[in-house]
């Protein structure tokens, strides 16, 4: 079996590649094909055509993306419609047209409307208008799903679509500005506890709720569904709803999410609010039934992998991006 992992030095490309090295390394027989994106640009149609027909991979797992937060959504929208646009519908049709098979994509869960009844379910999709700080992301995301719909319907093939919640784990984008909220707070509180400072500002209000997994159960949830026979894969998904969701179906307000981090880096200060900041979506949580009926449950508390990434984040400090 070969399988091309685009995104693969990602923070969710990275852990689905260490999954399947380790598979590999047990004996399974698989080929793992890798482009960074200075290699392969999955923007560029000529490239990715090339790429695809010389390599013919038997599955291909897109996790290559323009990702950031809430921040740099909102400030680069341009590059975050133009380029997910782009790198889908270059991996999905050239995919396709080499031959591919079986295909597994990663969405987000601002695909759903703003105002989406919660826990929001896979069929909210396209039910109402979405969160305005990352609409052409979501647009993008959306778009995703349609092509390994339509894929699916007109030739059919097995182009199958995951939903994340928000992730987090090792490999994560600690930017100030452009990162999500998680690592942002993990690097702004170690700074402060560091430097002995006496404040910590969150953006917003501290009010919106998110939901936080994992990046080593997303990518064992990715492999579990790109895995599923086609039966139970069907059985679960209604005719023209092929994506699931992946999350834990818990939720955080950021104000206690900034207590936790607080606690695991050692900052004993204020924390405080800018409300300059947009807050986005009030609350985005996953309806997870669907893949629970599957068979697949998220495994890592938020505690757990909270500390953990932040023993990463010490590890690596000196050399992680951003
Ligand atoms: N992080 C999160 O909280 C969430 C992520 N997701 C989705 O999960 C997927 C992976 O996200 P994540 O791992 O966090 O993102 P990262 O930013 O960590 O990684 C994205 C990867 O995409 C590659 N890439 C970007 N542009 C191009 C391009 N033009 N050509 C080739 N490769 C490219 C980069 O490759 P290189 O390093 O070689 O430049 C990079 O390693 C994305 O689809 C994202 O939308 C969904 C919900 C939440
Ligand atoms: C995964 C998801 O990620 C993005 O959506 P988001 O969930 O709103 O992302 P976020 O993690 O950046 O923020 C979550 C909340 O947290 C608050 N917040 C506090 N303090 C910081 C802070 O320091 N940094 C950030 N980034 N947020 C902060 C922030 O104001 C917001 O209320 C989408 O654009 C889209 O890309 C997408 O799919």
């Amino acid at each position: 079996m070969k399988i091309f992992v685009a995104g693969h030095r990602g923070m969710v490309g990275g852990a689905i590649l260490r999954r399947l090295e380790a598979r590999k390394a047990a004996g399974e027989d698989l080929e793992l094909v890798t482009r960074t994106s200075s290699e392969l640009d999955l923007t560029s149609q000529a490239a990715v055509r090339d790429f695809m027909a010389s390599e013919k991979p038997d599955q291909v797992i897109l996790a290559a993306a323009r990702v950031g937060g809430i921040h740099a959504n909102n400030t680069y929208p341009a590059q975050f419609i133009y380029e997910n646009l782009m790198i889908e519908c270059n991996v999905i049709h050239q995919a396709f047209a080499a031959g591919v098979k079986s295909l597994l994509q990663l969405g987000s869960s601002c695909i759903y409307p703003k105002e989406a009844p919660q826990p929001m379910a896979e069929d909210a999709l396209l039910t109402g208008p979405l969160e305005p700080t990352n609409e052409p992301y979501a647009i993008a995301k959306i778009a995703g799903i349609k092509l390994c719909e339509s894929y699916n319907r007109q030739y059919g093939v097995d182009y199958r679509s995951v939903m994340p919640t928000n992730l987090y784990g090792p490999g994560d984008n600690f930017h100030p500005e452009n990162s999500h909220v998680l690592p942002a707070l993990i690097r702004r509180f170690h700074e402060a506890a560091q430097a002995g400072t006496e404040e910590v500002m969150i953006w917003g209000s501290g009010r919106p709720r998110r939901e936080f997994l994992h990046v080593d159960d997303m990518a064992e949830a990715s492999l579990y569904v790109l895995g599923l026979d086609r039966e139970i894969y069907d059985a679960n998904t209604e005719p023209m709803l092929s994506h699931i969701n992946v999350g834990t179906g818990v939720d955080h307000s950021i104000m206690e999410l900034a207590q936790m981090v607080a606690k695991v880096t050692g900052f004993e200060g204020r924390i405080t609010n800018d409300p300059s900041k947009p807050d986005g979506t009030m609350r985005k949580l996953m309806n997870v039934d669907r893949l629970a009926d599957m068979g697949w449950k998220a495994a890592i508390p938020l505690e757990e992998g909270l500390a953990s990434t932040y023993r990463w984040y010490l590890d690596n400090v000196e050399s992680i991006r951003a």
